[in-house]
Protein backbone atom coordinates (compact mmCIF):
# COMPACT_ATOMS: atom_id res chain seq x y z
CA UNK A 1 0.00 0.00 0.00
CA UNK A 2 1.23 3.34 -0.76
CA UNK A 3 1.46 5.90 2.45
CA UNK A 4 0.99 9.41 1.24
CA UNK A 5 3.73 11.49 3.13
CA UNK A 6 2.90 15.24 4.05
CA UNK A 7 4.51 17.57 5.28
CA UNK A 8 2.45 16.85 9.00
CA UNK A 9 4.18 13.16 8.44
CA UNK A 10 3.55 9.74 7.23
CA UNK A 11 -0.63 10.20 6.93
CA UNK A 12 -2.51 6.98 6.00
CA UNK A 13 -4.64 7.01 2.52
CA UNK A 14 -8.42 7.96 3.15
CA UNK A 15 -8.96 5.41 0.64
CA UNK A 16 -6.88 2.33 0.11
CA UNK A 17 -8.16 0.05 -2.87
CA UNK A 18 -6.00 -3.48 -3.23
CA UNK A 19 -6.93 -6.23 -6.43
CA UNK A 20 -10.74 -5.17 -6.61
CA UNK A 21 -12.35 -7.55 -9.48
CA UNK A 22 -15.10 -7.49 -10.70
CA UNK A 23 -16.82 -9.55 -13.98
CA UNK A 24 -20.28 -9.96 -15.82
CA UNK A 25 -21.54 -12.95 -17.22
CA UNK A 26 -20.81 -12.78 -21.09
CA UNK A 27 -23.06 -16.32 -21.49
CA UNK A 28 -21.67 -18.87 -23.67
CA UNK A 29 -21.20 -22.45 -23.04
CA UNK A 30 -19.16 -22.89 -20.61
CA UNK A 31 -19.80 -19.99 -19.37
CA UNK A 32 -18.12 -16.94 -19.70
CA UNK A 33 -16.68 -14.06 -17.97
CA UNK A 34 -16.64 -10.35 -19.38
CA UNK A 35 -13.44 -8.42 -16.81
CA UNK A 36 -14.73 -5.12 -16.51
CA UNK A 37 -12.10 -4.33 -13.61
CA UNK A 38 -9.15 -6.56 -13.43
CA UNK A 39 -7.15 -6.65 -10.08
CA UNK A 40 -6.86 -2.78 -9.57
CA UNK A 41 -4.95 -0.83 -6.74
CA UNK A 42 -4.36 2.70 -5.57
CA UNK A 43 -4.75 5.37 -2.89
CA UNK A 44 -6.47 8.36 -1.88
CA UNK A 45 -5.06 10.62 0.70
CA UNK A 46 -7.55 13.37 1.90
CA UNK A 47 -8.36 16.32 0.08
CA UNK A 48 -6.41 15.22 -2.89
CA UNK A 49 -8.10 14.75 -6.38
CA UNK A 50 -7.62 11.38 -8.56
CA UNK A 51 -8.86 11.64 -12.45
CA UNK A 52 -10.07 8.12 -13.52
CA UNK A 53 -9.59 8.19 -17.53
CA UNK A 54 -9.04 5.75 -20.23
CA UNK A 55 -11.48 4.89 -23.35
CA UNK A 56 -15.48 3.90 -23.33
CA UNK A 57 -15.50 0.52 -21.88
CA UNK A 58 -12.57 0.41 -19.69
CA UNK A 59 -14.02 -0.25 -16.53
CA UNK A 60 -14.06 3.65 -15.28
CA UNK A 61 -17.90 3.19 -14.34
CA UNK A 62 -17.88 -0.04 -13.03
CA UNK A 63 -14.66 0.87 -10.64
CA UNK A 64 -16.37 4.34 -9.79
CA UNK A 65 -19.68 1.94 -8.59
CA UNK A 66 -17.82 -0.35 -6.36
CA UNK A 67 -16.03 2.57 -4.77
CA UNK A 68 -19.20 3.96 -4.05
CA UNK A 69 -20.91 0.72 -3.26
CA UNK A 70 -23.61 0.44 -5.26
CA UNK A 71 -22.24 -2.43 -6.63
CA UNK A 72 -20.17 -5.57 -4.90
CA UNK A 73 -16.68 -6.43 -6.06
CA UNK A 74 -15.99 -10.02 -6.85
CA UNK A 75 -12.56 -9.61 -5.21
CA UNK A 76 -10.71 -6.83 -3.24
CA UNK A 77 -10.73 -4.71 -0.51
CA UNK A 78 -11.91 -0.96 -0.40
CA UNK A 79 -10.47 0.57 3.14
CA UNK A 80 -11.97 3.99 3.71
CA UNK A 81 -9.92 5.63 6.71
CA UNK A 82 -9.53 2.15 8.16
CA UNK A 83 -12.53 0.69 7.51
CA UNK A 84 -13.17 -2.23 4.76
CA UNK A 85 -16.38 -1.00 3.41
CA UNK A 86 -16.76 -4.21 1.59
CA UNK A 87 -17.81 -6.48 4.85
CA UNK A 88 -21.19 -4.56 4.11
CA UNK A 89 -23.05 -5.69 0.95
CA UNK A 90 -24.43 -2.71 -1.30
CA UNK A 91 -27.88 -3.61 -1.05
CA UNK A 92 -27.14 -2.69 2.64
CA UNK A 93 -24.78 -0.14 2.19
CA UNK A 94 -27.20 2.30 1.97
CA UNK A 95 -27.67 2.32 6.00
CA UNK A 96 -24.00 1.78 6.76
CA UNK A 97 -22.52 3.83 9.19
CA UNK A 98 -19.89 5.26 6.82
CA UNK A 99 -22.63 5.91 4.02
CA UNK A 100 -22.96 9.90 4.87
CA UNK A 101 -18.83 10.01 4.11
CA UNK A 102 -18.59 9.04 0.79
CA UNK A 103 -21.26 10.53 -1.57
CA UNK A 104 -21.60 10.23 -5.90
CA UNK A 105 -22.34 13.04 -8.44
CA UNK A 106 -24.05 11.54 -11.48
CA UNK A 107 -23.56 12.11 -15.50
CA UNK A 108 -26.95 13.74 -15.65
CA UNK A 109 -28.28 15.09 -12.70
CA UNK A 110 -31.81 15.31 -14.19
CA UNK A 111 -31.75 11.55 -14.93
CA UNK A 112 -30.56 11.17 -11.12
CA UNK A 113 -32.93 13.66 -9.33
CA UNK A 114 -36.48 12.00 -8.21
CA UNK A 115 -38.96 14.46 -10.91
CA UNK A 116 -41.70 14.67 -7.75
CA UNK A 117 -39.19 16.40 -5.48
CA UNK A 118 -37.86 20.23 -5.15
CA UNK A 119 -34.33 21.65 -5.61
CA UNK A 120 -34.66 22.05 -1.54
CA UNK A 121 -36.93 18.72 -1.15
CA UNK A 122 -34.17 16.84 -3.16
CA UNK A 123 -31.30 17.88 -1.08
CA UNK A 124 -33.64 17.27 2.19
CA UNK A 125 -33.95 13.73 1.58
CA UNK A 126 -30.57 12.03 2.26
CA UNK A 127 -29.61 14.30 5.25
CA UNK A 128 -32.79 13.62 6.68
CA UNK A 129 -31.74 9.75 6.33
CA UNK A 130 -28.05 9.86 6.75
CA UNK A 131 -27.33 12.78 9.05
CA UNK A 132 -30.88 12.59 11.47
CA UNK A 133 -31.70 15.96 10.25
CA UNK A 134 -35.72 16.81 10.83
CA UNK A 135 -37.78 20.04 10.62
CA UNK A 136 -36.13 23.74 10.54
CA UNK A 137 -33.23 22.27 10.82
CA UNK A 138 -33.61 19.70 8.10
CA UNK A 139 -34.75 22.62 6.03
CA UNK A 140 -31.73 25.17 7.06
CA UNK A 141 -29.18 22.58 6.93
CA UNK A 142 -30.54 21.93 3.02
CA UNK A 143 -30.88 25.71 2.00
CA UNK A 144 -26.91 26.24 3.01
CA UNK A 145 -25.76 23.33 0.30
CA UNK A 146 -27.81 25.15 -2.22
CA UNK A 147 -26.69 28.43 -1.08
CA UNK A 148 -23.15 26.68 -1.12
CA UNK A 149 -23.51 26.20 -4.94
CA UNK A 150 -24.96 29.21 -5.75
CA UNK A 151 -28.69 28.37 -6.37
CA UNK A 152 -30.83 31.20 -6.03
CA UNK A 153 -32.92 30.57 -3.41
CA UNK A 154 -36.39 31.92 -5.64
CA UNK A 155 -35.49 28.57 -7.42
CA UNK A 156 -35.56 25.97 -3.96
CA UNK A 157 -39.34 24.92 -4.74
CA UNK A 158 -38.69 24.43 -8.44
CA UNK A 159 -39.05 20.73 -9.65
CA UNK A 160 -36.46 19.42 -11.51
CA UNK A 161 -38.01 19.69 -15.20
CA UNK A 162 -38.66 23.04 -14.43
CA UNK A 163 -34.30 23.60 -13.93
CA UNK A 164 -31.83 24.48 -15.99
CA UNK A 165 -28.98 21.70 -17.37
CA UNK A 166 -26.59 23.85 -15.10
CA UNK A 167 -28.82 24.36 -12.46
CA UNK A 168 -29.46 20.43 -12.11
CA UNK A 169 -26.04 20.10 -11.83
CA UNK A 170 -25.99 22.49 -8.88
CA UNK A 171 -28.50 20.37 -7.02
CA UNK A 172 -27.13 17.10 -8.05
CA UNK A 173 -23.77 18.65 -6.01
CA UNK A 174 -25.47 20.39 -3.41
CA UNK A 175 -27.02 16.87 -2.73
CA UNK A 176 -23.40 15.21 -2.36
CA UNK A 177 -22.10 17.86 -0.13
CA UNK A 178 -24.77 18.45 2.28
CA UNK A 179 -24.58 15.47 3.84
CA UNK A 180 -20.42 16.54 5.10
CA UNK A 181 -18.76 13.64 3.11
CA UNK A 182 -14.75 13.05 3.33
CA UNK A 183 -15.17 11.18 -0.38
CA UNK A 184 -16.86 12.77 -3.33
CA UNK A 185 -17.08 10.10 -6.84
CA UNK A 186 -17.98 12.16 -9.79
CA UNK A 187 -18.74 9.91 -12.93
CA UNK A 188 -18.76 12.65 -15.79
CA UNK A 189 -20.44 15.09 -13.65
CA UNK A 190 -19.92 17.89 -16.34
CA UNK A 191 -20.42 15.71 -19.81
CA UNK A 192 -24.29 16.13 -20.02
CA UNK A 193 -24.00 20.28 -19.94
CA UNK A 194 -23.32 22.81 -22.46
CA UNK A 195 -19.01 23.62 -22.95
CA UNK A 196 -20.21 27.20 -21.15
CA UNK A 197 -21.80 25.51 -18.67
CA UNK A 198 -19.59 22.93 -17.84
CA UNK A 199 -16.41 25.44 -17.27
CA UNK A 200 -18.29 27.04 -14.44
CA UNK A 201 -19.62 23.94 -12.57
CA UNK A 202 -16.10 22.57 -13.11
CA UNK A 203 -14.79 25.31 -10.81
CA UNK A 204 -17.58 25.02 -8.31
CA UNK A 205 -16.40 21.45 -8.28
CA UNK A 206 -13.00 22.36 -7.54
CA UNK A 207 -13.81 25.55 -5.33
CA UNK A 208 -15.81 22.97 -3.12
CA UNK A 209 -12.90 20.65 -2.87
CA UNK A 210 -10.69 22.83 -1.56
CA UNK A 211 -12.94 24.60 0.69
CA UNK A 212 -14.50 21.59 2.16
CA UNK A 213 -11.28 19.66 1.92
CA UNK A 214 -12.25 16.93 -0.17
CA UNK A 215 -10.88 13.89 -1.68
CA UNK A 216 -12.37 13.28 -5.01
CA UNK A 217 -12.72 10.62 -7.29
CA UNK A 218 -12.98 12.01 -11.03
CA UNK A 219 -13.87 9.95 -13.99
CA UNK A 220 -13.78 11.46 -16.88
CA UNK A 221 -13.75 11.16 -20.67
CA UNK A 222 -11.77 14.44 -21.17
CA UNK A 223 -7.96 14.37 -20.21
CA UNK A 224 -7.80 18.54 -20.44
CA UNK A 225 -10.37 18.68 -17.46
CA UNK A 226 -8.76 15.85 -15.23
CA UNK A 227 -5.39 17.95 -15.63
CA UNK A 228 -7.35 20.93 -14.37
CA UNK A 229 -8.77 19.30 -11.95
CA UNK A 230 -6.92 16.51 -10.41
CA UNK A 231 -3.44 16.07 -9.41
CA UNK A 232 -2.91 12.89 -9.94
CA UNK A 233 -3.75 10.64 -12.58
CA UNK A 234 -5.23 6.80 -13.05
CA UNK A 235 -4.85 5.07 -16.38
CA UNK A 236 -7.19 2.57 -17.27
CA UNK A 237 -7.44 0.05 -20.20
CA UNK A 238 -9.68 -3.04 -20.49
CA UNK A 239 -9.97 -3.47 -16.45
CA UNK A 240 -6.59 -3.18 -15.38
CA UNK A 241 -4.72 0.40 -14.60
CA UNK A 242 -1.41 1.17 -17.22
CA UNK A 243 -0.35 4.35 -15.91
CA UNK A 244 -0.70 5.73 -12.83
CA UNK A 245 0.86 9.09 -10.88
CA UNK A 246 1.02 13.01 -10.55
CA UNK A 247 -1.03 14.41 -13.95
CA UNK A 248 1.68 16.20 -14.91
CA UNK A 249 4.24 13.29 -15.00
CA UNK A 250 1.44 11.44 -16.63
CA UNK A 251 0.59 13.58 -19.37
CA UNK A 252 3.73 15.50 -19.85
CA UNK A 253 5.83 12.13 -19.67
CA UNK A 254 3.36 9.14 -20.34
CA UNK A 255 5.77 5.82 -19.93
CA UNK A 256 2.72 3.78 -21.24
CA UNK A 257 2.42 3.76 -24.97
CA UNK A 258 -1.74 3.74 -24.29
CA UNK A 259 -1.48 7.01 -22.52
CA UNK A 260 1.33 8.36 -24.72
CA UNK A 261 -1.83 7.88 -27.38
CA UNK A 262 -4.58 9.83 -25.03
CA UNK A 263 -1.85 12.54 -24.64
CA UNK A 264 -1.57 13.20 -28.33
CA UNK A 265 -4.71 13.27 -28.73
CA UNK A 266 -5.69 16.36 -26.07
CA UNK A 267 -5.87 19.05 -27.86
CA UNK A 268 -3.66 22.35 -26.72
CA UNK A 269 -4.44 25.81 -27.13
CA UNK A 270 -1.51 26.48 -29.19
CA UNK A 271 -2.75 23.91 -31.62
CA UNK A 272 0.10 21.98 -31.72
CA UNK A 273 0.12 18.21 -30.74
CA UNK A 274 2.32 16.42 -28.32
CA UNK A 275 5.55 15.45 -29.92
CA UNK A 276 6.12 12.72 -27.26
CA UNK A 277 2.77 10.47 -28.07
CA UNK A 278 1.96 11.25 -31.86
CA UNK A 279 3.58 8.62 -33.81
CA UNK A 280 2.44 6.17 -31.35
CA UNK A 281 -1.03 7.41 -31.39
CA UNK A 282 -1.13 7.44 -35.32
CA UNK A 283 -0.41 3.77 -35.30
CA UNK A 284 -2.38 2.73 -32.21
CA UNK A 285 -4.85 0.88 -34.71
CA UNK A 286 -5.02 -2.51 -33.90
CA UNK A 287 -7.98 -4.58 -32.98
CA UNK A 288 -8.64 -4.31 -29.02
CA UNK A 289 -8.80 -7.75 -26.99
CA UNK A 290 -11.84 -8.89 -25.93
CA UNK A 291 -12.86 -8.07 -22.31
CA UNK A 292 -14.03 -11.98 -22.15
CA UNK A 293 -11.83 -13.96 -20.76
CA UNK A 294 -9.05 -11.92 -21.92
CA UNK A 295 -5.73 -14.43 -21.69
CA UNK A 296 -3.96 -13.45 -17.84
CA UNK A 297 -0.44 -13.68 -19.14
CA UNK A 298 -0.61 -11.23 -22.37
CA UNK A 299 -0.78 -7.37 -22.13
CA UNK A 300 -3.82 -5.93 -23.01
CA UNK A 301 -2.75 -3.46 -24.82
CA UNK A 302 -0.53 -5.38 -26.92
CA UNK A 303 -3.22 -6.22 -30.29
CA UNK A 304 -2.93 -2.12 -30.03
CA UNK A 305 0.80 -1.75 -29.38
CA UNK A 306 3.03 -0.28 -32.39
CA UNK A 307 6.02 -1.65 -30.47
CA UNK A 308 5.20 -4.18 -28.76
CA UNK A 309 7.23 -7.64 -28.45
CA UNK A 310 7.05 -11.40 -27.39
CA UNK A 311 7.49 -10.54 -24.15
CA UNK A 312 4.28 -8.71 -24.95
CA UNK A 313 2.68 -11.69 -25.87
CA UNK A 314 3.91 -14.48 -22.61
CA UNK A 315 3.84 -11.99 -19.51
CA UNK A 316 1.50 -9.31 -18.07
CA UNK A 317 3.30 -6.14 -17.39
CA UNK A 318 3.38 -5.11 -13.26
CA UNK A 319 3.21 -1.54 -12.50
CA UNK A 320 6.83 -0.34 -12.00
CA UNK A 321 8.08 2.86 -10.90
CA UNK A 322 9.10 5.39 -13.68
CA UNK A 323 11.84 7.89 -14.13
CA UNK A 324 10.18 10.82 -15.01
CA UNK A 325 10.51 14.60 -14.55
CA UNK A 326 10.97 15.72 -10.32
CA UNK A 327 7.84 16.06 -8.93
CA UNK A 328 6.85 17.02 -5.74
CA UNK A 329 8.31 15.29 -2.44
CA UNK A 330 4.93 14.57 -1.44
CA UNK A 331 3.71 13.41 -4.94
CA UNK A 332 2.76 9.92 -5.50
CA UNK A 333 5.09 7.79 -7.36
CA UNK A 334 4.89 7.83 -11.08
CA UNK A 335 4.03 3.96 -12.31
CA UNK A 336 3.42 2.41 -15.55
CA UNK A 337 2.72 -0.95 -16.39
CA UNK A 338 4.55 -1.65 -19.39
CA UNK A 339 7.72 -4.01 -20.61
CA UNK A 340 9.15 -1.35 -22.28
CA UNK A 341 8.74 1.64 -20.12
CA UNK A 342 11.67 2.65 -19.10
CA UNK A 343 11.20 2.29 -14.99
CA UNK A 344 13.87 2.70 -12.45
CA UNK A 345 13.74 -1.00 -11.76
CA UNK A 346 12.96 0.11 -7.69
N1 LIG B 1 -24.13 -4.67 -15.73
C1 LIG B 1 -23.29 -5.09 -16.65
N2 LIG B 1 -23.43 -6.30 -17.24
C2 LIG B 1 -22.55 -6.75 -18.17
N3 LIG B 1 -21.48 -6.04 -18.60
C3 LIG B 1 -21.29 -4.82 -18.06
C4 LIG B 1 -22.18 -4.28 -17.06
N4 LIG B 1 -21.71 -3.06 -16.72
C5 LIG B 1 -20.61 -2.84 -17.44
N5 LIG B 1 -20.36 -3.90 -18.25
C6 LIG B 1 -19.23 -4.04 -19.17
O1 LIG B 1 -18.05 -3.81 -18.40
C7 LIG B 1 -17.08 -3.12 -19.16
C8 LIG B 1 -16.71 -1.84 -18.44
O2 LIG B 1 -17.83 -0.98 -18.47
P1 LIG B 1 -17.83 0.47 -17.79
O3 LIG B 1 -19.18 1.09 -18.00
O4 LIG B 1 -17.34 0.34 -16.40
O5 LIG B 1 -16.74 1.23 -18.65
P2 LIG B 1 -16.47 2.79 -18.76
O6 LIG B 1 -15.01 2.94 -18.89
O7 LIG B 1 -17.11 3.49 -17.62
O8 LIG B 1 -17.21 3.18 -20.10
P3 LIG B 1 -17.96 4.54 -20.46
O9 LIG B 1 -16.90 5.58 -20.47
O10 LIG B 1 -18.55 4.26 -21.80
O11 LIG B 1 -18.99 4.76 -19.40
C9 LIG B 1 -17.70 -2.89 -20.55
O12 LIG B 1 -17.25 -3.92 -21.40
C10 LIG B 1 -19.18 -3.00 -20.28
O13 LIG B 1 -19.86 -3.43 -21.44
Amino acid sequence: MTIAITSQGVAPPLLAVTGLVKTFSAGGRPPQRLHAVDGVDFTLARGQALGLVGESGCGKSTLAAMLARLTDPDRGRILFDGVDLTAVPARRAAHAPWRRRIQMVFQDAGDSLDPRLTAIEAVARPLARLNGLKGAALTRAAAEALDRVYLPASLFGRLPHQLSGGQLARVGLARAIAPGPELLILDEPTSALDVSIQAVILRLIDDLRRELGLACLFVSHDLNVVRMMCGQVLVMYLGRVVEQGPADAVFDHPAHPYTAGLAAAIPRLDGLRHERGTPVARRMTGEPMSPIDPDPDRCRFDPRCPLAVDLCRQRMPVLTPQASAPTAPDAPPHLAACHLAGGTGG
